[in-house]
């Protein structure tokens, strides 16, 4: 059986890979703490509690089930968090990772698909992003992950350490057969925050500045459907086993959407009002992230079909509505 080892599988976007790497038929194995992830989101393969601050535990994964590829999600990733603990981020993220990087070149799994961000970028405003442009972290988060990223290239030079890095955009929807779906908490995203006020869930939106350089005067971001997302990470599994060497690839569609565009397409989808006030810019915002490469897409073949806004907040309130959601 051929296993992967998944970090952070019973999160939001490591439990949609679970599905997409049983339908590409490997067997993921779920490691995990739960520090933000659910139990009940584990349903596509085994399922291994453990913390990547423990190295014991890990080791012991990787010889029970000689993985063939580890794909890494698991993270803290709280913008706002990390700005008041940065201790925490650079310890669960930066030594976590390390820990699970030593892990897997000690078992000799040399096959890694990495979860970066566009957040590596920092605040270049209507720049286009592509993978060679300057990553310039504005917080510890990003910090951390760029700090990974270093680390997967040192460790490909000395042991041959094989990896992918995906740098996302912003990730929204969910499995449209409704299996998985989106639950973070707390939750800080725009989608399932618009869509929680749009059901009575939660008081009404606020939009984060109306002031900004843009048509609308709202911020601009790029976004991609997990299910997309996933496929890609399915992608780039099979780049590493035909040995086209290690990579990075930015996720983004290149087609932006302002924060009122958002809010007008779930208006049109749930034939509901949006409850939304108007306030402050949000501290560290950037006025525009849209993805720049084609890269993906070119070279895996990426084909990011599902992510139109529409689909996306179709498939996101198709969740919400479902008996799993609570707010
Ligand atoms: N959601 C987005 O829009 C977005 C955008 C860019 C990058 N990312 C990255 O994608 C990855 C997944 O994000 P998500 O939205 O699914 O987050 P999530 O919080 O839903 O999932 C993260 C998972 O990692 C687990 N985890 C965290 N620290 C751990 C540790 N020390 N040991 C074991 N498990 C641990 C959590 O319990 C959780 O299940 C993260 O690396 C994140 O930085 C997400
Ligand atoms: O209540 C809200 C929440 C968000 N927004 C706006 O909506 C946009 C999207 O915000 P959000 O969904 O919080 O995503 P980002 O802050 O863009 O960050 C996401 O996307 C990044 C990559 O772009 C990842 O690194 C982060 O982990 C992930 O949270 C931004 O302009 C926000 O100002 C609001 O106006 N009101």
């Amino acid at each position: 059986m051929a296993y992967v080892l998944v970090t952070g599988g019973a999160g939001y976007i490591g439990s949609h890979a679970c599905k997409a790497l049983k339908a590409a038929g490997y067997t993921p194995v779920t490691f995990d703490n739960l520090v933000t992830g659910w139990r009940d989101a584990v349903k596509f393969g085994p399922f291994e509690q453990g913390d990547l601050l423990d190295r014991v535990r890990l080791d012991s994964v990787f010889a029970q089930y000689e993985p063939i590829a580890v794909m890494h999600f698991a993270a803290l990733s709280l913008v706002g968090e990390c700005m008041l603990d940065p201790g925490l981020y650079w310890r669960n993220n930066v030594a976590g990772s390390l820990n699970l990087i030593e892990a897997a070149v000690a078992a000799g799994c040399l096959n890694f698909v990495f979860s970066s961000t566009c957040a590596t970028y920092g605040d270049q405003d209507n720049v286009v992003l592509d993978e060679d442009s300057a990553q310039m972290p504005i917080n510890a988060y990003g910090a951390s992950k760029r700090a990974i990223e270093d680390m997967l290239h040192n460790f490909e030079t000395a042991h041959g350490l094989r990896h992918v890095i995906f740098r996302y955009f912003n990730v929204a929807g969910a499995d449209p057969d409704g299996e998985v779906g989106e639950f973070h908490r707390p939750e800080t995203h725009l989608v399932p925050l618009m869509l929680d006020a749009i059901d009575g869930k939660r008081d009404a939106l606020t939009i984060f500045g109306t002031d900004y350089d843009t048509p609308d005067g709202t911020c601009i971001r790029d976004y991609v459907h997990v299910c997309d997302l996933v496929e890609a990470h399915v992608l780039g599994l099979k780049w590493l086993s035909d040995e086209r060497g290690s990579r990075v690839f930015n996720l983004g569609t290149g087609t932006g959407f302002s924060v009122r565009e958002v809010v007008d397409q779930s208006h049109a989808v749930t034939n509901r009002p949006v409850p939304c006030h108007e306030g402050p810019r949000r501290p560290g915002d950037c006025t525009k992230l849209v993805s720049g490469s084609t890269r993906a897409m070119a070279e895996l073949g990426w084909n990011p079909h599902r992510s139109t806004m529409k689909q996306m907040i179709t498939d996101a309130w198709r969740w919400h509505q479902s008996g799993h959601y609570e707010a």
